[in-house]
């Protein structure tokens, strides 16, 4: 649905000596229906990415294809138009506090120049879809952060857009409040089948509802893939940070150790047991972490084997087990905390 190809942005360095690469060669495909996390430390080019995409920024290279058009280098009534194809949501909600909840939702409906009626009927539509039914006639300042945020997903649908851009749309929440908007888009998700891109600082939010995920560095991406596919991936930083398993032995230290995915109920059996049994030699446990990813149960052991043990019965032994991946190696789960503090509060910072 949505097809970066080779985006870049520079920006003239503060002081106008040099520039700045804010993205350098952004290569990244958005499929119909996806719930895509874009995920990296500060400075990396989230926001930029989000402000070409949402056509606020223009790309000094490059093309963002969205169903089938390049909306790179529109301009006029063409950049306008496309703008209503792409609804974004914002983290201090960007509400006209004059305004009451319907005349909100109406605003860009004012703007796309509807007729009172059709205005008021898609609003009410709206403000029933996102949960805000009886609450048509407040003021901002009247609702709590969660209800300004359902304002503001309503807006940002009103137009009915392909996309729905979510720029840190939780930050400013509250756990609970934050879990329940998050299970709103992924409501909105499934029952009106929009596409959702969202920029965040926060694991829980990959973990929660995205199907898919990039992480950026340095204004390029690092990796990108399905959640359920970077989380078994061997050396996955992503999937690290998403299913922490702490720290690793140092280098050199001698043990023999791996990470074990397991990902989804046909991985839950007695894999660990039979692998003691089948081995006949010790196993110990140096860290582990079963999390719900994407609605599908992943755990992660870090596992240190005794001496003797051999990795290609290891191997031969978890290339057998459905839904298993095995990486061996200090390298192994890398620790999530030095890039995205995984294993204290999930931030990425
Ligand atoms: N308007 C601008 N002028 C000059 N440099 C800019 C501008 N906007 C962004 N940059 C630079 O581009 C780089 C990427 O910034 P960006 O805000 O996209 O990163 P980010 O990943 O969103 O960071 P954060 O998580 O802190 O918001 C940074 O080096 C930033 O200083």
């Amino acid at each position: 649905m949505i097809s970066i190809e080779n985006l870049v942005k520079t920006f003239p360095a503060a002081g106008g000596v040099g520039e700045v690469s804010a993205l350098r060669g952004i290569d990244l495909e958005v499929a119909e229906g996806e719930i895509f996390g874009i995920v990296g430390p500060s400075g990396a080019g989230k926001s930029t990415l989000l402000r070409c995409l949402n056509l606020l920024e223009r790309p000094t290279s490059g093309r963002i294809v969205l169903r089938g058009d390049d909306l790179s280098q529109l301009t006029g009534a063409g950049l306008r138009a496309a703008r209503r194809r792409i609804g974004t949501v914002f983290q201090q909600f960007n509400l006209l506090h004059a305004r009451s909840v319907r005349a909100n939702i109406e605003f860009p409906l004012e703007l796309a120049g509807l007729d009172r009626k059709q205005r008021r009927a898609r609003a009410d539509e709206l403000i029933e879809l996102v949960g805000l039914g009886g609450k048509e006639k407040a003021f901002p300042s009247q609702l709590s952060g969660g209800q300004q945020q359902r304002v503001g997903i309503a807006r940002a649908l009103a137009s009915q857009p392909d996309v729905l851009l979510c720029d840190e749309a939780t930050s400013a929440l509250d756990p609970t409040t934050t879990d329940q908007v998050l299970d709103l888009l992924a409501e909105l998700n499934r029952s009106i089948g929009v596409t959702v891109v969202l920029i965040t600082h926060e694991l829980g939010v990959l973990r929660r509802i995205c199907t898919s995920a990039a992480r950026l560095a340095d204004g390029r991406i690092a990796e990108a893939g399905r959640i359920l596919d970077l989380v078994g991936e061997p050396g996955s930083v992503l999937g690290d940070a998403i299913v922490p398993v702490g720290v690793g032995p140092s280098e050199g230290d001698g043990a023999d150790t791996a990470v074990v995915t397991t990902i989804g109920d046909e991985a839950r059996g007695p894999w660990l047991a039979q692998l003691v049994r089948k081995l006949d030699a010790d196993i110990s446990v140096d860290g582990g972490r079963v999390e719900q990813v994407a609605g599908v149960t992943v755990g992660r052991l870090r596992l240190r084997f005794g001496p003797g043990v051999s990795r290609a019965d290891v191997d031969a032994f978890v290339d057998a087990q459905p839904n298993v991946t095995l990486s061996w190696g200090v390298g192994a789960g890398v620790d999530g905390s030095s890039w995205a503090g995984a294993a204290t509060g999930g931030v990425v910072t």
